[in-house]
């Protein structure tokens, strides 16, 4: 992979600016803030296809292919690609924008899995695509 690859086309699910706020120890964006965007992200078609509320029960293949830094712009571009009777399975993939050369690089990628939850957080059907408004 090259720093000057091509992010996705579509639009991203969630943008934000990596702040030092969000670092580790040795300057670099904390993973598990990366994952928190991921999940985020990934929600956002999840609870627009569930129609309602979602819990996570999954986060598989997760890799960081890249640090992020402070001042980066970072893109989660997320996409259903299957979904189960009470579950919706996302792809998201993370890119940065570096702030000094603004170049895109894909930081990390990763499989979610969401539940449809009713009120009391028990799993239910999701509706079927027809019954989408
Ligand atoms: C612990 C945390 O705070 S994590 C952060 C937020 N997430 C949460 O709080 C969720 C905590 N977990 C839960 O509340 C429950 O596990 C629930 C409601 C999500 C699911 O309830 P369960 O009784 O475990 O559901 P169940 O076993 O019936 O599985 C539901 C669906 O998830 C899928 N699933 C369950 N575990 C996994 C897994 N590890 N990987 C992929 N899919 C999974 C099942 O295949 C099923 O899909 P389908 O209906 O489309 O076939």
């Amino acid at each position: 992979m090259t720093d000057t690859e091509t992010p996705p086309t579509i639009e991203p699910a969630l943008r934000t600016l990596a702040m030092p706020g969000d670092a580790n120890p040795n300057g670099d964006i904390f993973g598990g803030w990366v994952l928190s965007q991921m999940d985020l992200a990934g929600s956002v078609p999840a609870s627009e296809r569930a129609r309602g509320r979602i819990a996570t029960v999954a986060m598989d293949a997760v890799r960081f292919h890249r640090p992020v830094y402070v001042g980066d712009l970072v893109s989660c571009y997320a996409r259903i690609v299957k979904v189960g009777n009470t579950s919706i399975t996302v792809k998201v993939e993370t890119w940065a924008t570096r702030r000094h050369d603004v170049t895109n690089v894909k930081v990390t990628e990763g499989t979610l899995v969401y539940v449809a939850i009713d009120d009391v957080g028990r799993p239910r059907s999701v509706p079927s695509d027809e019954a989408r408004a």
